[in-house]
């Protein structure tokens, strides 16, 4: 049997980081995805391992189910229907493993990848021998979600071929799962994305499971339905950073300053909550969409601000905001910071030569552009041979 998932990336509008202080965010996603697929081998294949393939990266890594029974015990009888999380005792068992690898040394932010791939199959599966396969559209560890969307794809996956989830074998094509089944493989993504965020506030985990856009605080998620067209132009600086650290970093500059820091994130929730009822309003016109554009432009720009003082802007996403400004077009960065993707409004009545000049402007700088369609689907799924 073999399955396949597919889990977007995404972008914030508004809210990262003060997110994981209890502040509202706003989040879309994009139309860029992760692929996983997973395959049970057949009796006379006599495959007795668990691999992994990075398709894009050409890398495999494989573990023989022997060494993964010694390695990481206690996995007998897998319970796929409760999200379980990685203790410390468990993620330095899964970290030996995976250092077993011996992964590259400019490749070993994957380690973190990997290391969530052994958790939740293990929780799920047990020590059963598989192989999965897995792509991606999105860049890695730049802003767009890209290990929220592997959790997601994982875990759909391997609750998929579990017996927690009740699915038509025989549909053709991408199939969406019920509600109480998005809820549990968001609960399962949600426990891969703290082995690789440390302390992620579930954003991104919900945002690439139910697709569309998201108001969320606090675990809760409100869907939203934008108005207006909101055509956003993505940047990649290509400036390569890590989630993790940079929410570390957002933590300790609170505990040095918690008071100035509170007013911080609080000044983000309204700014969140203003840009989700700008966006739901009703626009009658040209006029009215004008209007809404740019106070949604003046919150992106406070919003960037609010990121400035947190400490997570990087002077490559300074060049793209100057850049930007000369076309008086307002930008933000997206997702963590510290280098990664920066997002501009592109208004519905701006010139195509105008996106044409700040895209060529951007490119001569080094960065990467791309206009994504957001707020699309979510979390679907497929039986091989039939997407
Ligand atoms: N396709 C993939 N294959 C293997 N590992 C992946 C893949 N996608 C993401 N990861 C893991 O996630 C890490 C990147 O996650 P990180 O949270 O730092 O960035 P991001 O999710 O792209 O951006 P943000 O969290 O700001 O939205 C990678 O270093 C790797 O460990
Ligand atoms: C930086 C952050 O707020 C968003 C990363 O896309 C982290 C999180 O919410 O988990
Ligand atoms: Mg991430």
């Amino acid at each position: 049997m073999e399955l396949k998932a597919r889990a977007p990336g995404k972008i914030i509008l508004a809210g990262e980081h003060a997110v994981v202080h209890g502040s509202t965010a706003v989040a879309a996603s994009v139309n860029l995805y992760t692929y996983v697929t997973l395959r049970f081998p057949t009796s006379d294949e006599n495959d007795d391992s668990l691999k992994i393939q990075l398709k894009d990266m050409d890398l495999e890594f494989s573990w023989p189910i022997g060494r993964l029974e010694e390695g990481l015990p206690g996995f007998t009888s897998p319970v796929s229907s409760t999200p379980k999380s990685c203790l410390p005792e468990s993620l330095k068992l899964i970290a030996a493993l995976v250092e077993e690898k011996n992964i590259p040394e400019a490749k070993i932010g994957l380690a973190a990848g990997i290391s969530a791939f052994l958790w939740l199959y293990v929780c799920i599966h047990g020590y059963k021998s598989a192989t999965v396969i897995v792509t991606s559209e999105l860049p890695l560890g730049s802003g767009l979600g890209s290990s929220a969307a592997i959790c997601v794809a994982l875990s759909a996956t391997f609750l998929a071929l579990s017996n927690s989830v009740n699915l038509d074998l025989s549909h053709q094509g991408w199939l969406s799962f019920s509600e109480s089944e998005l809820e549990l493989v968001n609960k399962w993504a949600f426990e891969g994305e703290k082995i690789i965020h440390g302390k992620p506030s579930g954003i991104d985990n919900t945002v690439s499971t139910y697709g569309n856009m998201i108001k969320f605080r606090l675990g809760e998620l409100t869907r939203l339905e934008s108005t207006v067209p909101l055509k956003m132009l993505i940047t990649n600086t290509k400036v390569g950073r890590n989630t993790k650290a940079l929410v570390a970093g957002v933590a300790e500059r609170t505990n040095r300053h918690p008071d100035a820091m509170a007013s911080v994130f609080t000044a983000v929730d309204f700014i969140s909550k203003e840009l989700a009822e700008l966006i739901q309003s009703p626009a009658a016109d040209d006029l009215a969409i004008t209007e809404k554009e740019e106070k949604l432009e003046e919150l992106m720009e406070m919003n960037q601000g609010l990121l400035q003082s947190m400490g997570v802007s990087h002077a490559s996403i300074e060049t793209v905001l100057r850049t930007t400004l000369k076309y008086k077009l307002a930008s933000k960065l997206t997702g963590a910071g510290g280098g990664g993707c920066v997002l501009t409004l592109l208004p519905t009545l701006l010139s195509h030569t105008v996106v044409d000049k700040v895209m060529a402007e951007l490119e001569t700088c080094g960065f990467q552009c791309l206009i994504a369609e957001i707020g699309g689907k979510g979390l679907e799924i497929c039986f091989e041979g039939s997407s």
